[in-house]
């Protein structure tokens, strides 16, 4: 959707004059500056992500860190490359050190304290210098990493049917896109670098220490390693559970908040404010409760493990100098060796922290994997074709279906409808009205039978061309915040403005949108609250007029209009329904009586089929129905 002003903006500047549109050229002064941003302009490459209707994403069950890094190889390597560079340089110092004090200031030879200096300033540099290009590195590689993610999952959610919405919330979702894919973020762009340096860290200076002396080294290895161990190993149960802990919980606090939100004006009428303020508090309390637990665990093996490295420094200190008096280790090599063990015990409480952001990002993945990995109910079948353009014949071929397959909805439903016929479902709320029609438009399969358009199976088409077929009114139209042309063309983008006039003059709404300021660029604000209910149900219809579906599917709405709106919508309704098949979900017998038969549903069967001069006369449910109405509408005269 574009915005006010559209056309892409400045930087559209120079297509909005060759598009023809009204434009009066960059002033020749702010030429330059222009060309300088355009050239700097950052480019957005196309992700690779296949949309294809009703198909799972393809490798969405095998989500994992690696696959993700997978297409980013080579920088990948050039970070690899880095990250060994810096954890080398790093461990320079301590060597040059002793270096320094045995055979510089013991030895009292200054050219090779100056040699020694020079040496540190040159590893330094060098660290720098891996350290910098290590970061900017790695943190293109998550930006390109979390983009491509981001744009996937949103696919997935564009992707999944109408069950999955019902099953899930939109704030559970909504922590899948946005907390999930940080903590991924902050993994991609510096724990998993960080946890490579310090393992490596590790890894050579155990090494050195070796190297350095084989005695000092065991007894570091025999007093220090098997209790450090065992806390890991506690520390990696128990820090595992608490993060998947922590991941439901801020789920349900996004999803909380997001509910409240959606429903402010409901909460604010009810009178709701301080039961939903205590129920987000005890909502709250939960994921708080959950990071305490978490935190505590951090909080026994950071200082824990600190604790451990500092004895078994201590120990060495108090036997090392035993060895330095005895002649058998020089002052410099103790001093380095000691520099060099607390560059082995930092590498752990490093890597304590950087667990905790392994953990997250893990339990991150299990949570996009299982989403990413979800199938979506009506799934395009292998084969399937285009529908070619219809006439409009709807068949209902022994239908059942229930939202749970355990209780149908839907039973044993057979129903013919002609070509450009209006047919209207009426019957008590709850009755299976609409259910009937979102199987007509694909949102739903049947659990047995057949939906068939012109004669083909609605399951062996292709999705796509089957709803570029169809129209739906839904009865709460729903508009996107963003000019109202947009609205109108939002199932048609291409239409021209002389085609949205069209639209707006066969519905009545030419009058409502030239009073507006903006006219057409008028901006409806999100859900289009800035418009009256009866606009926006006016607006759906253009819409849908716009579109010239071949067969149109209308929940009426049942909100209350003034009379004037009333004909209105009544008159949209008349135009919108010539020529075309229609399914009308009829709340009011006004309505349905427009239809040329009215179908009676109740309890998810057809009771009833005829034309309202018919069904009066057969005195059945439907004459209840409108005796009942004729003698409302009666009492309101
Ligand atoms: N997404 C859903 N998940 C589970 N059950 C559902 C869902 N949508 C509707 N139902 C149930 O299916 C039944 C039929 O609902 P449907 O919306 O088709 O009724 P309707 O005749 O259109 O009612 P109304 O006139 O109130 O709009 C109801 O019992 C309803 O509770």
């Amino acid at each position: 959707m574009t915005f006010p002003g559209g056309g892409g903006g400045m930087f559209g500047a120079g297509r909005a004059g060759a598009a023809g549109l009204p434009f009066a050229g960059v002033p020749s002064e702010m030429q330059a500056g222009v060309d300088k941003l355009l050239a700097t302009e950052p480019e957005h490459p196309e992700p690779e992500v296949v949309f294809e209707h009703g198909r799972p994403d393809p490798d969405g069950s095998r989500l994992s860190l690696r696959r993700l890094v997978r297409p980013y190889w080579a920088m990948s390597l050039l970070a690899g490359v880095l990250v060994v560079v810096e954890a080398l340089t790093l461990q320079a110092g301590p060597k040059l050190t002793q270096i320094g004090i045995d055979d510089g200031i013991i030895a009292r030879n200054f050219g090779v304290l100056v040699l020694v200096a020079v040496a540190f300033l040159v590893s330094l540099l060098l660290t720098g210098f891996a350290q910098a290009a290590r970061v900017k590195v790695t943190g293109r590689i998550a930006a390109w990493v979390m983009n491509d993610l981001r744009v996937r999952v949103f696919t997935q959610l564009q992707r999944l049917s109408l069950d999955f919405y019902t099953g899930e919330k939109a704030g559970v979702i909504m922590t899948r896109m946005t907390s999930d894919i940080e903590n991924l973020q902050q993994l991609l762009q510096d724990g998993l670098v960080q946890f490579a340096i310090q393992g490596l860290t590790m890894v050579v200076v155990t090494a050195i220490l070796f190297t350095f002396d084989v005695r000092l080294a065991l007894i570091t290895v025999v007093l220090v390693v098997p209790i450090l161990t065992v806390m890991s190993l506690w520390f990696h149960r128990a820090s595992s559970k608490g993060y998947i802990r922590v991941r439901d919980n801020i789920a349900a606090v996004l999803a909380d908040l997001s509910e409240s939100l959606q429903g402010v004006r409901i909460v604010t009428a009810h009178n709701r404010q301080r039961h939903n303020t205590e129920h987000h508090r005890q909502v709250t309390g939960r994921y708080y409760e959950t990071n305490v637990q978490t935190g505590r665990i951090n909080s026994i093996y950071g200082p824990g493990t600190q604790v451990v490295g500092v004895a078994g420094q201590l120990a060495l200190l108090a036997i090392g100098a035993g060895m330095v008096a005895a002649g058998q280790l020089t002052i410099g090599e103790l001093v380095a060796f000691l520099l060099y063990l607390g560059a082995f015990f930092q590498p752990i409480q490093q890597l304590v922290q950087l667990y905790s952001t392994y953990q997250q990002g893990q339990s991150s993945i299990t949570k996009l994997k299982s989403l990413l990995g979800t199938t979506p109910d009506v799934v395009e079948a292998p084969g399937a074709v285009d529908l070619p353009p219809v006439q409009g014949q709807i068949t209902f071929d022994d239908v059942t279906f229930g939202y749970d397959s355990s209780r149908p909805v839907i039973s044993g439903v057979s129903l013919d409808i002609r070509a450009g016929e209006t047919v209207a479902f009426v019957g008590p709320t709850g009755a299976g009205k609409s259910t009937l029609a979102k199987l007509v438009t694909r949102f739903y399969d049947p659990t047995s039978g057949r939906v068939l358009i012109d004669g083909h199976d609605l399951r062996d088409v292709r999705i796509e061309s089957l709803r570029r077929q169809l129209g739906v009114v839904p009865q709460e139209p729903f508009l996107f915040a963003g000019p109202l042309r947009d609205n109108i063309r939002f199932a048609s983008p291409d239409a021209s403005d002389d085609e949205v006039w069209a639209a707006l003059r066969a519905v009545g709404l030419v009058e409502v949108v030239e009073r507006m300021p903006q006219g057409l660029d008028t901006v409806v604000q999100e859900r289009g609250q800035s418009l009256s209910s009866g606009e926006r149900q006016l607006v759906a219809l253009a819409r849908a007029f716009l579109a010239q579906p071949r067969v149109l599917v209308l929940d009426e709405a049942t909100s209350n209009l003034d009379l004037q709106s009333e004909t209105k919508i009544e008159d949209a309704l008349d135009v919108l329904l010539e020529q075309r098949t229609a399914i009308l979900i009829a709340h009011r017998l006004s309505t349905a009586m427009k239809a040329d038969r009215i179908v009676v549903v109740d309890d998810g069967r057809i009771v009833e089929v005829g034309s309202h001069d018919q069904l009066v006369a057969a005195g059945g449910k439907y004459t209840q129905m409108y005796a009942t109405w004729t003698s409302q509408a009666a009492e309101v005269h």
